[in-house]
């Protein structure tokens, strides 16, 4: 269980976090979601103890990081997966973790296998892994100490397609196993197939947070007819918040069935009609995070 209160860090009169409040539960993956800069790694810096909070707080297990008697053997982190020793190799790193955590050298071979590295990989030096393997052997010094908490900052990044599923099943099977897990990603799409819960944040602010069946549930209904001008006023005449998106396509904040019933009683023929799941919940995060986006993508381009 990882409990964050009211946690706020300046950095002189910037606010990268600002009263961010969230739990990540055991048994749940919860994703830690926002755009660049958003203040994801900060958040995750203090809540291990690397960087220390303006105020609020942040406890792992009912406790302080630095509170911890031996935090290995509790929590698993990866945070910068370039910031092992470039002249070691894999299976040193490893041994050397082992050793702090007073792990017997077996587990060290275990956890290559879980990560699939392979016996001339681990014998590699890390300076000359690519980015992939570096991953996977931060994954595996966190899993090392079998800690209940897992922490892991961009896990997917340098990951090809095969890697991303991998890490998804073992993160689900150390949640499923009744462990936490808080990963964070700028990645929309790697979040919504990874996670169970979601918490958004932007510009420093937590601005959503729920199951991810929530968040996409709120993510409303997209429906397509040939006039989607009045379409939209249409569904608008009848109490409805509905606004145009790219391609014809108008996005209503309100059910299937109360957007059809409207579109009916106002006699227009429908020729697409659903909910908008990833392409709402998508849509809600660019427009949640607006402010922070330095893109400044249009909401209703993001909907296409
Ligand atoms: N030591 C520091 N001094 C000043 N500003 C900092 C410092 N560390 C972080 N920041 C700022 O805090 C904000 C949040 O940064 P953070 O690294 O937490 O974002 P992030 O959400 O992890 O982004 P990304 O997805 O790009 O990794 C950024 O604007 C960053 O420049």
């Amino acid at each position: 269980m990882i409990t964050i209160e009211s946690l706020t860090k300046s950095y002189g009169g910037f606010r990268a976090v600002d009263e961010v409040t969230f739990t990540a539960r055991p048994g749940r993956v919860t994703g830690f979601l926002g755009p660049n800069g958003a203040g994801k790694s900060t958040t995750m810096r203090i809540v291990v103890g690397l960087t220390p909070a303006t105020s609020g707080s942040a406890t792992l297990l009912g406790r302080e990081y630095a509170d911890l008697p031996n935090p290995g053997r509790e929590v698993g982190v990866l945070l910068d997966a370039s910031a092992q020793h470039a002249g070691r190799t894999g299976r040193e790193v490893l041994n050397i973790a082992a050793r702090t955590m007073g792990l017997p050298k077996s587990r060290v071979g275990e956890m290559l296998e879980r990560v699939s590295l392979t016996e001339e990989e681990a014998a590699r030096r890390v300076g000359n892994y690519s980015l992939g393997m570096r991953q996977r052997l931060g994954i595996a010094a966190a899993l090392l100490g079998d800690p209940e908490v897992l922490i892991l900052d961009e896990p997917a990044n340098g990951l090809d397609p095969a890697g991303i599923r991998w890490m998804r099943d073992l993160l689900r099977g150390f949640a499923d196993g009744g462990g936490t897990v808080l990963l964070s990603s700028h990645l929309l799409h790697e979040i919504e197939v990874i996670a169970d819960d979601i918490v958004v944040i932007g510009n420093g602010r937590i601005v959503a947070q729920g199951t991810k069946e929530e968040l996409l549930a709120a993510g409303g209904t997209l429906v397509r007819a040939a006039d989607q001008s009045a379409l939209v006023a249409a569904l608008q005449a009848a109490g409805l918040k509905a606004r145009p998106g790219a391609s014809g396509v108008v996005l209503a904040e309100a059910g299937l069935a109360t957007v059809g019933a409207a579109a009916f009683a106002a006699g227009i023929p429908l020729t697409e009609l659903r909910a908008a799941d990833s392409a709402g919940l998508e849509e809600m995060f660019l427009a949640l995070t607006a402010e922070s986006q330095r893109d400044h993508l249009s909401a209703e381009g993001a909907a296409a």
